[in-house]
């Protein structure tokens, strides 16, 4: 039997975006409030995603990680979940950097990603608007979804795991084509070079 296809997701964001209250919400379809602030988390998922049965294992980063830490965790991950809290414009402010960083890290560029704004259950003491992240969605070129670890509605959450997994997927394959498409070339070339070879 075919082994399912594994994609390795981490989440980043500032300390407190609700990074492992996702994470939690997407493994278990609950909320819990209060988690170890410092630690840092992986889990193995299994999910059907259009009719494909893919194993994720999910790394819930520390917010407080140093740099070395975020770059290892970059160079590990296929995917990355960028989380801020739509009541701490410094958690917005920080997607950027985190961003840059990670397209230092893993050249090429183009690194798959989805934007997710947390706390939309707290629209009252809202900082950053939903026009606001949609606009760095845009400029970063990925998906964006604005939900609640807390009162998940419509799945917003999972959908964003599962459009991040899409997002490998497409990436993966494109890149083995080109790798396919690369090799023939290169065996087209040494055919050539033979056969000129012999007829001078
Ligand atoms: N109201 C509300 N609170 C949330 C939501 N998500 C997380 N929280 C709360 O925000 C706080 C921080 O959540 P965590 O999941 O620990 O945040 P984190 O990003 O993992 O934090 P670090 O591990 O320190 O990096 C906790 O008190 C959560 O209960 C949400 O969607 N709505």
């Amino acid at each position: 039997m075919a082994k399912s296809p594994e994609v390795k997701l981490a989440v980043f964001g500032r300390a407190g975006v609700g990074k492992s209250a996702l994470v939690v919400r997407f493994l278990t379809r609950r909320f819990i409030w209060e988690y170890d602030p410092t630690l840092e988390s992986t889990y193995r998922h299994q999910a059907n995603i259009d009719d494909e049965v893919v194993t994720m294992e999910i790394l819930d980063t520390a917010g407080q990680e140093d740099i070395q830490q975020k770059e290892g965790h970059m160079r590990w991950g296929d995917g990355f979940i960028l989380v801020y809290d739509i009541t701490d414009r410094g958690s917005f402010e920080e997607v950027g950097p985190i961003r840059t960083l990670l397209e230092e890290v893993k050249k090429p560029k183009n690194v798959p990603l989805v934007l997710v704004a947390n706390k939309s259950d707290l629209d009252h003491i809202r900082q950053v608007s939903t026009e606001e992240g949609e606009r760095l969605a845009s400029e970063m070129a990925c998906a964006f979804y604005e939900c609640s670890a807390c009162a998940d509605v419509g799945g917003a959450v999972a959908e964003a795991f599962h459009e991040l997994c899409r997002e490998v997927r497409r990436r993966k394959a494109v890149q083995g084509k080109a790798r396919r498409r690369s090799s023939t070339t290169h065996v087209k070339q040494a055919i050539n070079k033979m056969l000129t070879k012999i007829s001078s």
